[in-house]
């Protein structure tokens, strides 16, 4: 058993110290609590001050740097949401691993960017997989509105992954697509389902919550509030494999069909 824990926080826009001072002590406290494995929000340092966001990426590095210190220190996992990066060709909008060693393992740049939110007027998209490992087992990590694009999400399933990880800033006013997307990504996957989500408010969005651990029948095992909270589940790595065995999706799959679809009308 795994015993994972999202902390679905507030955030401070555009005051990465305050908002890293808080969740430095909430790690804590999951890490207390016994969790091994700890999931933070998407853009939790910054929040969506996208307009100055080039102003933000150079405190970034420093707060990767003391999570890495606490992951080491206390051997967890942190997924720590997603942060601000500055890379040749602009800012992306990067899910950071770091396992029980202190190593950062993945760095993955949102693929999808959120037109609605302005994300492609100030972000660059990545290109690379969201694959990574804890302890052995094969996980994906996603951001936001990488969930609204199955093709993309199954085809880490496809290449291995058991556990799917979102981290987001999901608005309250699309949460019955939140539920349901995730849902269906555990399901149509046989995946577990991790997803982490901010709460509050900034100056153009209320921010929903609802961090969940679906199971990969599709049973939610947790669910958070719409408030500031830490939500706990466990993942039984056997769990899969068993759903995979009753149903098994991988094996009927005809993907030599689907590559090769014309349409004749
Ligand atoms: O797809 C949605 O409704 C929300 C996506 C989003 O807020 C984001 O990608 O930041």
């Amino acid at each position: 058993m795994i015993k994972i824990a999202c902390i679905q926080s507030d955030v401070v826009l555009g005051d990465s110290i305050t908002n890293s001072m808080k969740m430095k002590g909430k790690i804590i406290e999951a890490i207390n609590q016994h969790a091994t494995v700890i999931v933070l929000p998407e853009l939790w340092t910054t929040g969506y001050c996208l307009e100055e966001i080039t102003k933000h990426t150079g405190q970034q590095e420093s707060i990767i740097s003391e999570l890495q210190t606490i992951a080491r220190s206390h051997q967890v996992t942190i997924i720590s949401g997603s942060f601000p990066i500055e890379r040749e060709h602009g800012v992306t909008n990067t899910l950071i691993v770091i396992n029980n060693e202190g190593d950062v393992v993945k760095e993955y740049d949102k693929v999808h960017l959120f037109q609605l939110m302005n994300e492609h007027h100030y972000l660059q998209s990545g290109t690379d997989n969201g694959l990574f490992t804890i302890d052995g087992l094969e996980v994906a990590g996603f951001v936001c509105y990488d969930l609204r694009f199955p093709e993309w999400i199954q085809t880490h399933a496809v290449n291995g992954a058991k556990v799917l990880f979102f981290v987001a800033e999901w608005p309250i006013q699309r949460m019955e697509h939140w539920e349901t997307l995730l849902k269906a990504r555990a399901i149509e996957n046989q995946c577990y389902v991790v997803a982490c989500n901010r709460v509050g408010k900034d100056l153009a969005n209320t921010f929903g919550g609802g961090s969940v651990l679906i199971d990969p029948w599709g049973e939610v095992l947790v669910k958070g509030s719409t408030e500031e909270e830490i939500i706990y589940g466990e993942i039984d790595r056997g769990k899969v494999e068993e759903i995979r065995n009753t149903i098994p999706i991988f094996e009927d799959r005809k993907d030599g069909i689907y590559k090769s679809f014309k349409k004749n009308v």
